[in-house]
């Protein structure tokens, strides 16, 4: 689309109303590296580049809306959180954050290992080559099928989530002749501090056996009696983008607690104890993310000092970041279709996208930040509000952002840190199709996952 005039009338550059949204940054220009990922920068055109490759040109060869895929800064988040953790330890990429069969490469090339959550994410993971053993599968409800294509591809770990599945998991491997390692998932009854749906430690909810009422001490009592069944440890996961590390201290030390009643019952040591993901990004300039060597010292003392004081050898720990890995990692390009000014209130930029992209705004009120990428400006600061093209008022991808106020149609901006939900709950609500992974590298750029099409669409349509 050709960048046309702006309509005559206020930008409202200096009129900013009431609401929830920081001072406007000193240099709309600037891109804070805290949100973008590591090759992000603008070249002597001011247009940003990402992985040596500019984004008109990443536009124009791929179309908008994409997610633009920095491998060079996955890789190294990746290898962040493997160093951080040593060989002592055990870190699990979390697939439901975005999963794809060059991430899965990806991966296993770093020396990490992957969590997965339903059959498909199996499927990919095992078609992509990485060896069953490391892989831990999830789920409050795995479907019989899905457990018997887990237990025979040989997978490392299933976490059992409920007294059925404890029963159900054991007769599967046993029918098949195998003895399949588990953990238990405990809710440890810490509350978070993260949006209540991404919360999973309180009592009150779908994941996990409670430690309250000794259900997980009962549960690991069951499971110990069965032959089909090796008990390897304990699972803790207390919820999602989260900053504060006392919940994490808590978990860890209720887990343990846990693991020396099982000593003192059963006498056995449980040898791992998995804490789970949940660690917070910066979606914004405002979020301050801890380092994963921060984060692995910290689980690590806490874990050892636990188990020093109940006497306990200390467990293999093992973390499953999913966010914290791939989220920073990916910004979505859109094109700019309509701006439009209202009196008083604010600017509604429309995208090519919306919550069929980004559902996460919509559905946790999820803060993001964006910018104008396809140039530079100078013009006064416009409180925005950028929006979908969807049948939906709440088709929000960012509340309340500053943009230049001579943003106009054809310009491309771009949402960064949509790395991890984004893609992966992508719908294609009202017929949209769903964009593009593009990964960047060394000024190539490859799609990994490409655009749906209408085919793609109508293909389903069997009726
Ligand atoms: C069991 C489990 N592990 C790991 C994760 C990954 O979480 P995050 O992407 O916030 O690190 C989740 C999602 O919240 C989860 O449910
Ligand atoms: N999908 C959520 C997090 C839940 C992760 C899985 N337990 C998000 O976008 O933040």
């Amino acid at each position: 689309m050709s960048r046309s005039a702006h309509p005559a009338g206020p930008r409202h550059a200096d009129v900013v109303p009431e609401g929830h949204y920081s001072a406007p940054p000193a240099d709309l220009n600037a891109l804070d590296t805290k949100v973008w990922a590591h090759t992000v920068g603008r070249d002597a055109d001011g247009v940003v580049t990402v992985g040596g490759i500019d984004v008109k040109r990443l536009a124009e060869e791929f179309g908008t809306p994409a997610y633009i895929l920095d491998e060079e800064d996955f890789r190294i988040r990746a290898r962040a959180w493997r160093t951080a953790f040593g060989h002592d330890a055990d870190v699990f990429y979390a697939g439901k954050a975005f999963l794809s069969r060059a991430v899965v490469r990806w991966l296993h090339e770093e020396g990490l290992n992957l969590d997965v959550c339903s059959g498909g994410e199996l499927a990919t993971a095992l078609s992509a080559g990485m060896p069953a053993e490391r892989i831990a599968f999830h789920g409050n409800n795995k479907s019989a099928g899905e457990i018997e294509r887990a237990v025979r591809a040989g997978v490392g770990r299933i976490v059992l989530d409920s007294f059925q599945e404890i029963v159900r998991v054991a007769h599967l491997a046993q029918s098949l002749g195998k003895r399949q390692q588990v953990q238990i998932r405990v809710t440890v009854g810490v509350e978070a501090h993260t949006h209540e749906f991404i919360a999973t430690a309180h009592e009150d909810q779908k994941f996990g056996i409670p430690l309250a009422g000794g259900q997980a001490a009962e549960a690991v009592r069951r499971a110990l009696q069965l032959d089909g069944l090796e008990v390897i440890g304990i699972h803790s996961h207390i919820g999602s983008q989260i900053f504060d590390m006392s919940g994490f201290e808590v978990a860890a030390h209720r887990v343990v607690g846990l693991l020396k009643d099982i000593r003192d019952e059963h006498g056995v040591e449980l040898p791992e104890i998995d804490l789970g993901g949940g660690l917070g990004i910066a979606y914004t300039s405002d979020d301050d993310p801890r380092e994963p060597h921060e984060i692995a010292k910290a689980l690590t003392e806490i874990v050892s000092r636990a188990c020093d004081a109940a006497r306990l050898r200390t467990p293999r720990i093992s973390v499953e970041p999913g966010r914290a890995i791939v989220g920073p990692t990916a910004f979505t390009l859109y094109e700019v279709g309509t701006v439009k000014p209202l009196d008083g209130l604010r600017t509604y930029v429309s995208v090519d996208g919306g919550m069929s992209d980004n559902i996460r705004t919509a559905l946790y009120d999820a803060e993001y930040s964006v910018a104008l990428v396809s140039r530079t400006s100078g013009a006064a600061p416009m409180l925005c509000r950028v929006v979908g093209k969807h049948c939906e008022s709440g088709d929000i991808v960012v509340k309340d952002a500053f943009l230049p106020a001579d943003l106009a149609p054809g310009d491309l901006i771009a949402v960064p840190a949509t790395g991890a939900y984004c893609r992966s709950m992508a719908s294609n609500y009202n017929h949209v199709l769903r964009p593009p992974v593009v990964a960047v590298r060394d000024g190539e750029a490859r799609v990994i996952v490409r655009r749906e099409t209408e085919e793609d669409l109508l293909r389903l349509d069997v009726g």
